[in-house]
């Protein structure tokens, strides 16, 4: 049986189903105690997230519900304005749901922490008056989460782990695009938080440069098994980067179905079976049916 006949589609998220019968081709995570593996690390429950401006209520997500397991690379995947970005927010403490409940590690979501830290797309997240090293260490110190020399060292420790001891001195003007994003990540794994939380991460890059850091993330991912949830909105890069995927239909964002995607990695991009996959998933996500709700409604 092909990898794409065994890729699991399903509209409710099961993770104990969740396993295909496909190859490995990376390993998975170490097997965790079974009281620890059934409590999801974070909970999502029937999410209804709104922006209000005077005249309207816009529904970016209505009622969304999935679990992310530790050590997973979960992947939010949906068109443009489906409310992945909103949800990413939501779960990192921004946003307060107009419905439903966000748990981490059991703990409802009720504001920002050190636990979920975001990187975006954006190249200018770095404050550009500090240095690398100073940019690492300042959310350690921001949080108090260590003192100046241990937050130094462990801002050199992952500058390291991402390539980059040779540009802890410099300024994020003197780096490429790639370079700054890995800085972000570096700065966003140095607060080891339970979640972290990609939002496009790569979507500004060249396309030589965007698959270095899929690499690059993967590599980082089969060393120190982080739980990642990543927001796309290229099948392709989900399919690569992802051990599970949510498909969320076009506005207001619901759950349209989970796939496995553990199966693949960059190598498989050529192959029938990822082909087939990504099709599949571009049917589900385009040619379904319209659900009828309008997301924006009058205040
Ligand atoms: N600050 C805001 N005020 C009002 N509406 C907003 C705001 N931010 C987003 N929206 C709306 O909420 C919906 C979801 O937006 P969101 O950015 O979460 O989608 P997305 O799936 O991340 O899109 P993209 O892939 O284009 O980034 C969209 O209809 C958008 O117009």
């Amino acid at each position: 049986m092909t990898a794409a006949a065994t890729a699991t589609l399903r509209a409710a998220p099961s993770p104990a189903a969740a396993a295909p019968p496909v190859p490995r081709r990376r390993p998975e995570p170490p097997a965790v105690h079974a009281d620890v593996a059934a409590t999801a690390l974070l909970q999502v429950q029937g999410v209804s997230l709104e922006y209000r401006t005077p005249e309207h209520v816009v529904r970016a997500t209505h009622q969304v519900s999935f679990d992310v397991h530790q050590a997973e690379r979960f992947v939010l995947l949906g068109p443009s304005g489906c409310g992945k970005s909103t949800l990413l927010k939501a779960i990192a403490g921004f946003i307060p749901p107009a419905e439903g409940q966000i748990h981490l590690d059991g703990r409802r979501v009720q504001g920002p922490g050190p636990d979920r830290i975001v990187v975006f797309q954006e190249f200018d997240q770095l404050p550009p008056w500090k240095t690398v090293k100073q940019n690492v260490m300042f959310p350690l110190l921001a949080s108090r989460t260590l003192g100046r020399r241990d937050a130094e060292d462990r801002a050199l420790h992952w500058l390291d782990r991402v390539g980059l001891s040779r540009f802890a001195d410099v300024h994020p003007h003197q780096l490429s695009g790639g370079m700054k994003q890995r800085v972000a990540i570096a700065r966003a794994l140095a607060m080891q938080p339970r979640v972290l939380l990609m939002d496009e991460p790569f979507a500004a890059l060249d396309a030589l440069t965007r698959r270095r850091m899929q690499e690059e993330l993967l590599a980082l991912w089969e060393e120190l098994r982080f739980t990642l949830l990543f927001v796309t909105h290229s099948i392709e890069e989900a399919l690569v980067v992802g051990s599970r995927i949510a498909l969320l239909s076009p506005h207001p964002g619901r759950m349209r179905a989970e796939i496995n995607s553990h199966g693949f990695d960059l190598a498989s991009q050529g192959s029938p079976e990822f082909q087939a996959t990504a099709q599949r998933i571009h049917h589900l996500l385009f040619d379904a049916p319209p659900h009828g709700a309008d997301g924006d409604h009058p205040q």
